[in-house]
């Protein structure tokens, strides 16, 4: 398995945003993380991604422990966070090239040339980040995750700010980087599950309410669109029942 989960918690203080998750994933699927706001989601995705630590139970990336191995952790995940922090006073090849420099590429030039392409940066490799609009930001936050060319990806809401034309663009190479490697990916659109994900999982106020192949969950719920599906598991006075109850663990 390329990411183990097992009875993760973490405590902010005295609210507890995980509550003893497990689960695992493995490469040529991609993985979407679903759940209402404050679920967990990033809380999850900081932890694999070793920026913050959790308050017990276990998690791995590619056999690596997120505590005890962060840099190798590191060094086998691109992540895109939620709130992407980039270089705005770079031009966007100088970014790109100065990861490049950080993960020791080689073919530098050839691997930005590439990357620049699947990411659909052409028209703006030539211009400062801060001069990017919201959505092309976003298109260099990608293209700094996928550059070292990593085993897993994990993709905070990444196509949040595109216009609908840049989306399909993204979900496709999505789709593409996800049939050899392991994604995970969080978002809220559920037009975004149908059109990218294998399988899901849904979190609901650090528990995990369902963890199902796509199309089991569909065939579950035969009558009801993905969306009621999310809602009905999520918010447990609507239809009244729980994920839990709905034996969707
Ligand atoms: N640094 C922090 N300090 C205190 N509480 C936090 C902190 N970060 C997150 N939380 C809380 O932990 C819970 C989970 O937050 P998290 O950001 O993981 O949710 P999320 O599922 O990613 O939500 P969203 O969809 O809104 O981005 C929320 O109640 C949030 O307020």
């Amino acid at each position: 398995m390329s990411i183990s989960v097992s009875n993760l918690t973490k405590d902010y203080g005295k609210h507890t945003a995980l509550n003893g998750i497990s689960f695992e994933a493995s490469a040529g699927k991609v993985l979407g993380f679903l759940g209402p706001n404050g679920a967990g989601k990033s809380t999850t995705m900081k932890i694999l991604t070793c920026f913050i630590p959790q308050t017990s139970g276990k998690a791995s990336v590619c056999g690596f422990d997120v505590v005890e191995a962060p840099l190798d952790v590191r060094r086998v995940i691109g992540y895109l966070p939620e709130h992407n922090p980039l270089y705005l006073e770079m031009y966007v090849k100088e970014a790109l090239g100065f990861i490049c420099d950080i993960h020791k590429i080689a073919n530098k030039q050839e691997r930005i040339k590439e990357v620049i392409e699947l990411t659909g940066l052409d028209n703006e490799q030539f211009k400062k980040i801060g001069a990017l609009s919201k959505g092309y930001r976003q298109r260099v936050g990608l293209a700094q995750a996928i550059l070292p060319d990593p085993q897993v990806l994990i993709l905070d809401e990444p196509t949040s700010g595109l216009d609908p034309n840049q989306v399909v663009g993204i979900r496709s190479l999505i789709r593409k980087l996800g049939k050899t490697k392991t994604v995970i990916l969080s978002t809220h659109i559920m037009q975004e599950v149908e059109a990218v994900c294998d399988h899901v999982i849904i979190i609901n106020k650090g528990e995990i309410v369902a963890n199902s192949d796509l199309n089991d969950l569909r065939s579950k719920y035969p009558d009801k669109s993905l969306e009621k599906i999310f809602i009905t598991l999520t918010n447990s006075n609507q239809d009244g029942i729980s994920g839990r109850e709905a034996g969707l663990n």
